[in-house]
């Protein structure tokens, strides 16, 4: 929409009904940055807890540090999540539903925005480079956009001095060169951990305990350990966990049989198909499983399940 005759459109009709104010307006057909709309807690939670199988964790997590960050009308800081856990087991899924509860548009929208280790940063001789560009584009966006979004994938990919360039932004300072960044979200998703993730969730299920008595207390602090010495998470030895910027470790658990069949539901759903619990049984059952001798845990957890589908 152009500006100037929105901006028109918007005089008269106000004219005519005397309430309507021009941002009122002009936000119903441009996507504006509302950086007091307050989050729709159980909108959310309500999407967690219908479309994002076994991660009790994650759910309860993700609900309660995002619910408690934006009822804070003065946060210290900005959030920041670090999603850890086998591939396909929901990281970037919940990543899109956040964004969506965030900004209507989601992915789509001005202000949340991806980066993925291996698009954006590839060369490892052009640290230097990517740490001015990623300052800058994270200083341009959020003076545009106190609440913006940042979501930086395949962490575990990324050398770990480019997020050290970020360090000052996340940290407690009211603000930065003018700029405060204490609304902005960040989310850190990762494969990093997700070796300490199953070994706990193994050794539960060999105790005979249900997965969903997991606690973040068995985990948080193995994975942020773990995490800090792990050369390969992206964040090795970073000041960001030394400084303690990273306020929730969100553990992802490997996903067991039945979770990738509630997928397979889902996505039939999704396509606007009736559930056909023969093709859910031949789809989950072409999956692979680990460990060896029990096979419990989906390999890829639901990543191919789309494409598989599409072979039935
Ligand atoms: N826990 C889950 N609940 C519901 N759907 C899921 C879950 N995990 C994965 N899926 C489905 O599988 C697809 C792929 O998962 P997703 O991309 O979120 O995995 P990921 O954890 O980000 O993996 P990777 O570490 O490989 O990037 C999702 O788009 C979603 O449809």
């Amino acid at each position: 929409f152009e500006p100037v005759s929105v901006g028109i459109a918007i005089g008269a009709v106000s004219a005519l009904t005397g309430y309507l104010s021009y941002s009122d307006f002009y936000c119903r057909f441009a996507e504006c940055c509302n950086e007091e709309r307050p989050l729709n807690a159980s909108a959310l939670k309500l999407d967690l807890e219908e479309k994002l199988f076994g991660q009790h964790l994650a759910t309860e997590v993700i609900l309660k540090a995002l619910t408690g960050f934006r009822n804070n009308k003065n946060p210290k800081k900005p959030l920041t999540l670090s999603l850890h856990g086998w591939a396909g087991t929901g990281k970037n899924f919940v990543s899109q539903i956040v964004a969506e509860n965030l900004h209507p548009k989601g992915l789509k929208s001005n202000f949340v925005h991806l980066f993925v280790s291996t698009l954006h940063f590839p060369h490892e001789q052009q640290i230097k480079l990517y740490q001015d560009q990623l300052q800058k584009w994270i200083r341009g966006n959020v003076s545009a956009c106190g609440n913006s979004v940042f979501i930086f994938d395949e962490m575990d990919k990324l050398h770990p001095g480019i997020i050290d360039a970020i360090k000052p932004f996340l940290d407690y300072y009211e603000q930065v060169d003018g700029i405060s960044y204490r609304k902005a979200i960040f989310i850190f998703l990762s494969n990093a951990g997700g070796d300490l993730i199953t070994k706990t969730t193994l050794d539960f299920w060999r105790a005979g305990r249900k997965r969903e008595e997991i606690q973040l207390k068995d985990l948080e602090p193995v994975l942020s350990v773990g995490v800090f010495n792990n050369k390969h998470s992206g964040l090795w030895h970073s000041g960001l966990i030394d400084r303690n910027l990273i306020d929730y470790f969100i553990p992802f658990l490997p996903l067991e049989y039945r979770h990738v069949k509630m997928c397979v539901r889902a996505e039939m759903r999704a396509r606007g198909d009736a559930v056909d619990e023969d093709v859910v049984t031949r789809v989950a059952d072409e999956m692979t499983f680990f460990p060896k001798d029990e096979k419990i845990y989906s390999d890829k957890g639901c990543k191919t399940v789309q494409s598989r589908l599409d072979f039935q």
